[in-house]
């Protein structure tokens, strides 16, 4: 479905991408894991057509994304900030896509009330956005983005500003809805933990290089991720309590 081949990004003398390959299934979740400054938002910016790369193809359903504008490449990305109309209701913010996009007012009601209940947000439906929690209103933000059915969802390390109980309880909703809509999707966080809660396939972005792994396990495995050390790490405080 996503084909990317030999993506490079330079700014000025800095190569921040270098010979980025990976593809993507429909309905498939790649966790990109990454420190700070590896290049993840740069990836998902040129995604999202807001940067262009400097070398390389990306396909879509085997169409080439590069000339085509960002408001036609029909993805949503999503950032930690969630971004909404302050004056309008929770409604309001998730019908605005069908809105703009003349769909018949009964089916609007329809459907917003529909994904308001999946997302648990329909007591919330009639309130601004400055009525909500940081995790509603990242709860809409979803909303908003599921409701236009994209076509690749891009979350850019999107539950990093939420207290670890809702991140959790976040990372929930998505498994949920992401599987049950087939939604493809590239999710990139520096958080081990998240990235093997949502993905269903796995890479690790070092210095705008991505290595993807064929299973969990060699992910799990690779030195880089850290995991093998935050489970020692665990195994360790198991052992002292025994
Ligand atoms: N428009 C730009 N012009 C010049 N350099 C840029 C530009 N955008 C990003 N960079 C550089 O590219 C590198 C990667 O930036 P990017 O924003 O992709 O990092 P990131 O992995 O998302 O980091 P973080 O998690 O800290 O946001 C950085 O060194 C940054 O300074």
């Amino acid at each position: 479905m996503l084909t990317v081949a030999n993506l490079s990004k330079q700014f000025g003398e800095q190569s921040v991408l270098r010979d980025v390959s990976f593809s993507l299934e429909q309905g498939e979740v790649l966790a990109v894991l990454g420190r700070s400054g590896c290049g993840k938002t740069t990836l998902l910016k040129i995604l999202a057509g807001l940067e262009m790369p400097t070398a390389g193809t990306l396909l879509l359903h085997g169409q080439d994304l590069r000339p085509v504008p960002p408001n036609e490449r029909q993805m949503v990305y999503l950032y930690q900030e969630p971004l909404l109309f302050p004056h309008l209701t929770v409604f309001e913010n998730v019908a605005f896509g069908l809105r703009i996009r003349n769909v018949a007012k009964a089916e609007i009601n329809q459907q917003v009330q529909e994904l308001l209940a999946e997302l648990d947000l329909w007591e919330h439906a009639q309130k601004a956005p400055h009525q909500l929690s940081g995790g509603q209103r990242q709860r809409v933000s979803f909303g908003r983005a599921l409701i236009i059915r994209p076509r690749l969802l891009l979350l850019d390390e999107p539950f990093g500003n939420l207290d670890a109980q809702t991140r959790a309880d976040m990372q929930q909703l998505f498994l949920r809805v992401s599987r049950q809509h087939q939604i493809t999707s590239l999710f990139v966080t520096h958080d081990s933990r998240e990235a093997l809660t949502v993905g269903t396939r796995f890479a690790y972005l070092d210095q705008g290089q991505l290595t993807s792994f064929a299973s969990v396990g060699e992910f799990v495995q690779d030195a880089r991720t850290a995991i093998r050390s935050e489970l020692a790490f665990w195994e360790n405080i198991q052992q002292k309590l025994e």
